[in-house]
């Protein structure tokens, strides 16, 4: 038995409170979406979802063949499925593919039911990152650094409806992780319990 000094009673610190919401994360591709939503949510102690993956795994297509065969109106139309049906599983962290957070539908659901975060990212540091992996159907054009800044004057003034944003310019990945925990620690949604 530890022996305290005196006679008053040890009160232990309360738990983490565990988010009950699913965390989900939103932002151009390369913005670090699938590894930085792994690392949080093994801070989270939540299992780990990732859109395009799900969409991959369940058609056994890639996303490039999806996009070639069916077409990029029919591949949203999709993912919109995939990410209504992943917020019925409980929390959990979804990292989901660049164009997700663009369907108003999509939002509208994530709105009620999710707390966002949008991973924002210069051109610059998505070039780099987007070169690793250059499938990418979208970027499969003549310039792909002018139509990544198309869809970023696209896209930003919508991702910016998130919950949460963080900047990920020359952070590395479990710093990123960090500062996105240390939001939604201070978040009213996660304080509430929600
Ligand atoms: N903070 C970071 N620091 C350094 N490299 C990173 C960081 N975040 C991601 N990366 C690297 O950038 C590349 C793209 O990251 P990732 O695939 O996670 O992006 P994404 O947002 O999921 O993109 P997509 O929408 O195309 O799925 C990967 O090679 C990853 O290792
Ligand atoms: O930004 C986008 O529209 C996309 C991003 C990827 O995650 C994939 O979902 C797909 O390549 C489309
Ligand atoms: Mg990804």
């Amino acid at each position: 038995m530890i022996e305290t000094a005196g006679a008053l009673p040890v009160t232990p610190p309360p738990a983490p409170r565990a988010v009950r919401r699913p965390v989900v994360l939103v932002g151009l591709m390369g913005a670090g979406k699938t590894t930085v939503g792994r690392k949080l949510a093994q801070m989270l102690d939540l299992p780990f979802v990732d859109t395009d993956h799900e969409i991959e795994d369940a058609s056994r297509m890639t996303i490039a063949d999806l996009f070639a065969t069916y077409g990029e109106a029919e591949f949203r139309a999709l993912e919109a499925r995939v990410v209504a049906r992943l917020l019925d599983d409980g929390p959990r962290v979804i990292a989901t593919g660049g164009g997700a957070y663009m369907n108003e539908g999509t939002r509208r659901l994530l709105a009620e039911r999710s707390i966002t975060v949008w991973l924002n990212a210069e051109l610059d540091v998505l070039m780099e990152r987007v070169a690793k992996r250059p499938t990418r159907p979208l970027l499969q054009t003549s310039d792909p650094r002018a139509t990544l800044k198309a869809l970023m004057d696209q896209r930003y003034p919508v991702y910016a409806q998130a919950d949460l944003q963080v900047q990920t310019r020359n952070v590395k990945r479990e710093a990123v992780a960090r500062e996105i925990l240390d939001l939604l620690q201070r978040h009213p949604l996660f304080k509430a319990g929600a």
